[in-house]
């Protein structure tokens, strides 16, 4: 049918387009359909919803349908019954856990891209990726759809470098600190990050606090071809778009699929041009990878997956067993990150894990002799050329140079748990850190989350602080002490564990 386009102010995070009751009854067309607007050479597909707020002969487009394509008020459209996209037939050949062909597979991602396939479609691709998995084949198909379905960034400064952490560990700001410290010794790292997928801050959320990291590809190249690096939001670029559509599906139900990982995070560096490439599987109890075998397979798969897209890929194997440094969610994990890039110091595990993945960088570009890459990293960062480099990183994507991280602001709603008995932390539990964060508001409210005090192994007296939490709200911080209460996050043991009575 032919109708007249009507802009309808709101967002409802859908394509939605919406019907009048009695074309929608001629057209046959129901809630959820998928239909098709042809404006020209132009089509938009987006999902029925059923209105008499638009007259016979209108139909009413939401926001997010303006953001694909700006039609105008009063404009000539046919919309189209779209009907069941072909890829959803290879949806559910994975969920039967059969090999996706590349062209099934490809098929797919374009339907993501193009917005044919809505939530419900996605959840389900995800989830049976979750369930079934994909092979080196389907990952290297899925990894090259991804990237090809977006824009490539193409910088002349060689050699390019890049760094990714698969996540998973909460605090994980570590790659805020490894790209000025990289950069500062003269490689190029254009670095991309997602935002919070399983954690509580991704890096873009804590980069966010204090720069902006919403860029077209002409501005980084411009960012990264004037001060050699950037850290910026993937899903702000076109490129490989399909990523941050499946990471919402994965966001949503806390998993990460580890073939779609793998080429969510490879598509980033290849669409991104990166050639040497370092990535980081943070290992241990309550994270993704839980054992340095199942690490192994793992790295063995980023550097086969590297090599099929002509990428020279390193792995860095980290603990993963605790926290990185003191601090979870997006401002406190600014303050700590930035402070320790001013001041050359911090928390052993952050300065540690910093300058070594940055000190393998350094070796892999060939400015540090094998064997000494973290001995200049550690140089570079205590010299305060790594700080001189982040200034120059946050002036060029919009932020003030002259930040103090004090000055972050942080959420003033807090509470702090003390030891219970004297003793030792035997285990602070990821999960539970994680999950306290995010119910004090963190990634969405920028100042929550958590100031630990401890680590594993230090000795307590009863009454010592182990933790605050920082929330933006009264009603998540309550939220955040009830779980903290229950899940117990910090494991306090005396040595006397057990006394097991003359019974
Ligand atoms: O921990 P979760 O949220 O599961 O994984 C997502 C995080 O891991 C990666 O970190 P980086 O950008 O390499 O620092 C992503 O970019 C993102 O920040
Ligand atoms: O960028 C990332 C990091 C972890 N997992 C993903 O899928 N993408």
């Amino acid at each position: 049918m032919r109708a007249k386009v009507r802009i309808l102010d709101f967002y409802s995070g859908r394509y939605s387009v919406l019907i009048n009751e009695e074309d929608a009854k001629e057209a046959k067309l129901h809630p959820d359909d998928l239909v098709k607007l042809e404006a020209g050479k132009k089509t938009v597909y987006g999902s029925v919803v059923i209105s008499n707020l638009v007259e016979r002969g209108e139909v009413g487009v939401s926001r997010d349908v303006l953001e694909l394509h700006s039609f105008s008020e009063g404009e000539t459209v046919a919309v189209i019954p779209a009907g069941t996209p072909e890829s959803v037939r290879y949806i559910k050949k994975k969920m039967n856990g059969s090999k996706l062909r590349k062209v099934e597979i490809e098929a797919i991602i374009r339907d993501i891209v193009d917005r044919k396939l809505r939530d419900i479609e996605i959840s389900a691709f995800v989830t049976s990726l979750e369930i079934n998995g994909l092979d080196m084949d389907e990952i290297a198909a899925l990894t090259i759809a991804m990237a090809e379905t977006g824009d490539m960034l193409d910088i002349d400064r060689k050699p390019i470098m890049d760094v990714h952490s698969i996540g998973g560990v909460p605090g994980n700001k570590t790659n805020i600190l490894v790209v000025p410290i990289v950069a500062a010794a003269g490689l190029t790292i254009p670095k991309t990050s997602s935002r919070a997928i399983t954690s509580a801050a991704g890096t873009a959320d804590v980069v966010e606090v204090f720069a902006d990291v919403s860029f077209s590809l002409d501005e980084i190249k411009r960012i990264v071809e004037k001060v050699g690096a950037c850290l910026v939001w993937g899903g702000a670029l076109n490129l490989a778009p399909a990523d941050d559509i499946t990471i919402k599906a994965e966001r949503a139900l806390s998993i990460d699929p580890t073939g779609l990982m793998l080429a969510s995070i490879m598509s980033k560096k290849y669409a991104m041009g990166s050639q040497y490439v370092l990535i980081d599987i943070p290992t241990g109890k309550g994270v993704k990878v839980e054992t340095v075998e199942q690490a192994r397979a793992l790295a063995r798969d980023f550097i086969e997956l590297g090599k099929r897209l002509g990428q020279y890929v390193e792995v860095a194997i980290t603990y993963g067993g605790q926290p990185i440094g003191h601090t979870v969610g997006p401002a406190l994990e600014a303050r700590e990150a930035l402070s320790a890039l001013m001041t050359g110091k911090g928390p052993g595990s952050l300065i540690e894990k910093a300058t070594g993945l940055a000190g393998i960088l350094l070796e892999m570009g060939g400015v540090a002799p094998a064997g000494m890459g973290k001995k200049m990293a550690r140089e570079i960062l205590e010299s305060g050329k790594a700080w001189e480099k982040m200034k120059e990183i946050i002036e060029a994507q919009g932020g003030d140079p002259n930040i103090k991280p004090e000055e972050i602001p942080i959420g003033d709603k807090t509470y702090t748990f003390t030891a219970p008995t004297s003793g030792y932390v035997t285990a602070i539990d990821n999960r539970a850190i994680t999950a306290i964060a995010r119910a004090a508001g963190a990634p969405e409210d920028k100042g929550a989350g958590l100031e630990l005090y401890v680590k594993v192994g230090e000795k307590v007296k009863e009454g010592d602080p182990l933790f605050t939490i920082h929330a933006e709200h009264e009603a998540r911080l309550d939220q955040a002490i009830v779980l903290a209460r229950r899940t117990e996050p910090i494991r306090i043991e005396g040595m006397v564990l057990q006394r097991i009575g003359n019974i």
